[in-house]
């Protein structure tokens, strides 16, 4: 590289002096002050600002000014000492501070759980109840001996017991804040040093507690495992009484196929062993997981009808009862095992084995049979309806599945439903012996898409209408399931709908005489005994049609609408007042007919399982329901469902005593019901005609009925089955005690009851 010269320093300085001088020249105002000065290097140092200042500031004494000077060297001092620390030692300095922090953090957390220390009788009774529940002791016991842990925070050091209590308390030293920086460097290195011996020293102590406390854990894992056996042992030998030999089921191929895809199926054998261990237990899944047809299955397969008991299973409603029977018949390859009752009606045999019933017809066979000696398994389906024969029954069954444990002699409880509040059913006041095992299956078959309104509209009615029509004209195949609150309701829209979609023709005739024919069939199994045609009112209130079938059938050959035979051109609503609906335009052309059924509670069993036929060919199935359909029900092909999301409730005044039905909205829990109806044997929608905001407004469960209803009619019940003191009575949610004793006496007063509490004989026919 050639040797280029290098600019000199002395050459640098003068040029920016140089411009120094630039600029100071160009400033009038000083140019006399540097006037005189003629060497550029004195230009260069004091400032402009400096000697400003320097004129500001006023005279100070000689004295501060020495004070002033002295602060300042002390500073530069300490500066120059914080430049001459190692970084070993900053970095010791920074172990100082951080030690500090952690210990007043260390200090404060140790406050805090001063506050919740027990004291001496609490701890012991900790110990205590943690022995009674059969729980691995964990070594509490030896830390709390130990000194070294601090002794307010013994009691809730369970939590730190593998941490090193050692070391926790090693750093627990002093503070002191006077202390000098230099001081408590060396007390940190000293500190440093014992923890590091400390350390070397803790493992011995810890292995050895350690080898204690894993012996102990071992020794008493291995005792409740044992006890375990052994109460199962006993269990078991209790269980041969009500379970028998496995029994072999031949199913067709196509149902083996779908019963496998339920989701209730993969958990089978968890919850035939739940059954098998436990009294009661409570099956929560989702709505077509399978409950309601596949346990009584499991159960009869595992032999808990081998010895001749029953699998008996109460539904809420009558129509569910009757499908169901139907139904799991059909998937057990031998309809003569599965049979139904209800109240006047059943196909009950000998060769009975899984009886499907209502509520109240078990209500009605505990009065003869308190012990319900016939059968080895209740179920409970849609525990969530809370109606008040279920909740009594429940009642019921929490002491006599007690008093049958008692005798050797078990009987299983199995409450089961989709949306169910567990809480009312796992209290301690309705199973005191015994906590119910809870199972939980989540997942479903088939996915349900929902659709709320934008804005909740004013009449449900015509937006039922309306998404009806539009549902049949633009959507694809599937059936139609609506929501609405009442008969009356159910009535107005299916005359609407036929009105604007038709159903004339050859092949509709024919399907309806078909439909007549299976009809009859199934009338001449189903046999109403004479009794049952003359009784006006079923035992849950509900009145039966009186009128003979024949009539109904004859009515399905005159009429060519397919809804006339569901009893509608008879009866006496009127439509006049309904005009809505004008603004849709009329359906296009080639449109497939609607074939509309209605379903509600007052509709003769018969007519109820119309809904579940196949439709005339080429027609779509619109089933226009109340709260009937809410629950159990899978009527085939539905695909879409509309929810009005009303519902007819009583509503019941305790104190005047006074009721009346009132249309209300349903709860959350019988929004996803409905719902659910949608996605059973395909992916479906639900149309909720309300706003989201709405249903976050429902409540999320329905109320009990016991809450709802005059209590007299239960009380004449319990008092009927000699329960005297109904007050003490289990109830998941117990009525006012006022309104109990206020019925009692009503009975009384009416004579049904005697002075000493019995019913009078004539009351106990109902
Ligand atoms: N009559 C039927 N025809 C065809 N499939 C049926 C019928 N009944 C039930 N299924 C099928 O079995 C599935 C399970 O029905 P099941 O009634 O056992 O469900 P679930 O869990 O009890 O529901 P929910 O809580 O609504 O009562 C349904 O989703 C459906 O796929």
């Amino acid at each position: 590289m050639p040797n280029i010269p290098k600019p000199s320093k002395k050459r640098k300085a003068s040029k920016s002096v140089q411009d120094d001088s630039i600029k100071i020249e160009t400033s009038k105002e000083n140019e006399n002050e540097y006037s005189t000065v003629g060497d550029a290097t004195e230009l260069a140092l004091p400032s402009k600002k400096k000697k400003r200042k320097e004129t500001s500031e006023p005279l100070q004494p000689p004295e501060k000014r020495e004070n002033k000077k002295k602060k300042e060297r002390r500073e530069e001092v300490t500066q120059a000492k914080k430049k001459v620390l190692s970084k070993k030692k900053q970095k010791a300095l920074e172990t100082i501070k951080k030690r500090k922090e952690k210990k007043q953090t260390l200090e404060s957390l140790f406050e805090s759980l001063q506050e919740y220390q027990f004291n001496a009788g609490t701890v012991q009774g900790l110990v205590s109840t943690a022995h009674r529940q059969d729980k691995i002791k964990k070594p509490e016991i030896e830390i709390e001996r130990d000194p070294v842990f601090p002794k307010k925070i013994r009691s809730v050091s369970s939590s730190v017991i593998n941490a090193k209590p050692k070391r926790i308390q090693q750093n627990y030293y002093e503070t002191d804040s006077s202390e000098d920086e230099n001081e408590d460097e060396a007390t940190a290195v000293k500190e440093e040093e014992k923890l590091e011996k400390d350390e070397d020293e803790e493992p011995e102590i810890i292995e050895i507690k350690q080898e204690k406390i894993v012996s102990k854990i071992d020794k008493e894992v291995d005792e409740n495992k044992k006890q375990r056996k052994e109460r199962l042992n006993k269990f078991y030998k209790v269980l041969e009484c009500i379970k028998g030999e496995h029994i072999p089921v031949q199913r067709d191929p196509e149902i083996e196929n779908k019963r496998s895809k339920l989701p209730i199926f993969a958990e089978e054998m968890n919850i035939v062993e739940a059954i098998n261990e436990n009294a009661v237990v409570i099956v929560s899944s989702e709505t077509g997981s399978g409950k309601t047809t596949q346990i009584p299955q499991f159960l009869y397969e595992s032999g808990y009808t081998s010895k001749g008991h029953l699998i008996g299973i109460t539904e809420p409603r009558r129509v569910a009862a009757i499908s169901m029977s139907h139904r799991v018949g059909v998937e057990l390859n031998d309809p003569s095992k599965v049979s139904y009752q209800i109240r006047f009606e059943g196909n009950r045999t000998d060769n009975t084995k899984i009886l499907f019933m209502t509520d109240g017809v078990l209500l009605k066979e505990l009065q003869t049979d308190l012990m319900l000696s016939k059968y080895s398994v209740i179920i409970i389906d849609e525990a969530h309806e809370r109606s008040m024969f279920s909740d009594v029954l429940i009642g019921l069954l929490s002491r006599i599945c007690f008093l049958r444990a008692k005798k050797s002699f078990p009987l299983k409880l199995i409450i089961m439903s989709a949306t169910l509040r567990l809480s009312d059913f796992t209290q301690k006041r309705l199973f005191p012996s015994m906590t119910p095992k809870v199972i939980k299956v989540e997942a479903r078959q088939f996915p349900v898409q929902l659709h709320f309104e934008r804005k909740t509209p004013d009449d449900y009615l015509e937006a039922a209408y309306k998404k009806v029509c539009n549902v049949h004209e633009k959507l694809p195949d599937g059936a139609i399931l609506v929501f609405l609150s009442g008969q009356g309701e159910v009535k107005r829209l299916l005359k609407l709908l036929t009105q604007r979609y038709p159903m004339k023709g050859k092949n509709v005739r024919g399907h309806l005489t078909k439909n007549r024919d299976k009809k009859k069939a199934v009338k001449e199994k189903l046999k109403l005994s004479s009794f049952a045609q003359q009784a006006s009112t079923l035992l849950d209130g509900k009145t039966i049609s009186t009128k003979p079938e024949a009539e109904d059938d004859t009515k399905a050959d005159l009429d060519e609408f397919g809804v006339a035979d569901c009893g509608i051109l008879d009866d006496d609503f009127d439509d006049s007042s309904i005009h809505f609906g004008g603004d849709l335009p009329p359906p296009p052309a080639g449109l497939s007919p609607l074939y509309c059924l209605p379903l509600y509670s007052l509709l003769s069993s018969a007519k109820q399982q119309r809904v579940f036929q196949p439709p005339p060919e080429g027609t779509r199935l619109c089933v226009i329901a109340t709260n009937v359909a809410e629950t159990s029900l899978t009527i085939p092909n539905i695909r879409y469902v509309v929810d009005s999301g009303k519902e007819k409730r009583r509503d019941y005044d305790p104190i005047t005593g006074v009721s009346q039905f009132n249309i209300h909205w349903i709860s959350q829990a019988s929004a996803e019901q409905r719902s659910g109806r949608a996605g059973r044997v395909q992916a479906g929608h639900a149309y909720r005609l309300y706003s989201s905001a709405m249903f976050e407004d429902f409540t999320v469960f329905s109320q009990p009925e016991i809450m709802n209803k005059p209590v007299d009619q239960l009380v004449l019940h319990l008092k009927a089955m000699n329960i005297v003191k109904i007050s003490n009575f289990p109830f998941p949610t117990p009525p006012l005690p006022d309104q109990l004793e206020i019925a009692e006496k009503r009975l009384r007063l009416m004579g049904a009851l005697s002075s000493d509490g019995t019913v009078i004989s004539i009351f106990l026919i109902y």
